[in-house]
């Protein structure tokens, strides 16, 4: 099963906002940047703009693609498209009672991400 996945990098300032995946979901208790599947047909950023909105609140208006990382979970293939969000209408928050934090791009280091994040957490810290 092969999935497309958008999921926003949220700026402001040095500021990433990162959200906590509910035990239940996959790659559960771990960090991610929110996000999630494009539905059949839907283009990756019309499905960043609707689960930004969903899983955030936020109407995002500047954005652009920073990297595409595909990963197997053995249980799950992933294309995942990761865009850096820096323009957006209303504050993020926690829309699906999800634990949510704005952390400073050194912070991600702290946090457990799922591995296909890996080498997204290290290129941003290499670039702050
Ligand atoms: N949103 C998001 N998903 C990620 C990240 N890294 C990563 O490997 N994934 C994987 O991407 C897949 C899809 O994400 P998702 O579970 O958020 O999808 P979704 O919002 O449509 O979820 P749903 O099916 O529970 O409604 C999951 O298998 C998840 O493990 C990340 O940083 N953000
Ligand atoms: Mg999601």
């Amino acid at each position: 099963m092969l999935v497309r996945v958008a999921a926003g990098i949220i700026l402001r300032g040095d500021a990433v906002f990162i959200a906590l995946r509910k035990s239940d979901q996959h790659q559960g208790g771990l960090w991610e940047f929110p996000g999630g599947k494009c539905e059949p047909l839907e283009s990756v950023e019309v499905a960043l703009a609707r689960e930004l909105k969903e899983e955030c609140g936020i109407a995002i208006t500047e954005y652009s693609l920073f990297k595409i990382i595909a990963h197997d979970y053995g249980d799950k293939q992933v294309e995942l498209y990761f865009y850096r969000v820096v323009g957006f209408d209303g504050d993020p928050l926690g829309k699906e009672g999800q634990e949510v934090r704005w952390v400073t791009v050194e912070d991600l280091m702290s946090y457990d991400f799922p591995a296909a994040n890996k080498v997204i957490v290290e290129a941003l810290i290499a670039q702050a």
